[in-house]
């Protein structure tokens, strides 16, 4: 499995190892002890989540303020961007955002630990989404960061976006108002 490094340290991209053949390929989509090891500490996973969505739907940027949850993400139809933003005030990356195309096509993971908002803006036809979860989920606790908030500035698209939104991301607070982690 290569490890990708990315400006904020604690995010990482993941390219697991494929092993095509003439019958297609195989690849290993998870392995605890290699993911643990790529990302330097134990960590348990307790849900998987598939959401499909249509292009240009965009999802995000959620987060647990309470029951914060760390996210493997990856694509097994289709192509996004997916975004990760540094909620954590005592971090020196703090309001900033790493993106990565993750796909069907690259097979990319990308981790976002706990003290992070994530989302993701569909570029393909559809995409099928599949995350992992370090903690469940907890509705009380979702807080959503605006998407487009210009004092984080996410670049979703070379091109401006309208994209499909849900009623809870519409109503995203900006980074200026929005609960942060310690
Ligand atoms: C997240 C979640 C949702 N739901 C139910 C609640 C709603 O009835 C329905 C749709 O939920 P929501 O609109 O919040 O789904 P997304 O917009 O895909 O939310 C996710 O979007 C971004 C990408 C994230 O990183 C989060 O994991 C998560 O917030 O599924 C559940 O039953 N369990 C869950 O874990």
């Amino acid at each position: 499995m290569q490890v990708i490094p990315t400006a904020i340290p604690d995010v990482v991209v993941l390219e697991p190892e494929v092993y095509g053949d003439d019958r297609g390929f195989f690849s290993e989509s998870y392995n605890r002890n290699g993911f643990n090891a790529a990302i330097g500490r134990e960590v348990e996973f307790v849900q998987d989540n598939h959401s499909r969505s249509a292009r240009n739907v965009l999802r995000g940027l959620h987060y647990q303020i309470q029951q914060a949850q760390g996210k493997l993400v990856r694509v097994v139809t289709g192509d996004v961007l997916d975004v990760a933003v540094d909620l954590r005030r005592s971090s020196p990356t703090f309001g900033r955002w790493v993106s990565c195309r993750v796909s069907a096509d690259n097979k990319r993971q990308m981790w976002v630990p706990e003290g992070f908002a994530h989302g993701f803006y569909v570029l393909s036809e559809f995409a099928d989404f599949l995350y992992k979860t370090t903690n469940y989920y907890a509705p009380q606790h979702e807080r959503s960061l605006l998407w487009n908030d210009p004092e984080v500035g996410v670049v979703w698209s070379e091109e401006p976006i309208a994209p499909v939104l849900s009623r809870k991301d519409r109503e995203g607070k900006p980074l200026s108002v929005a609960e942060v982690y310690p």
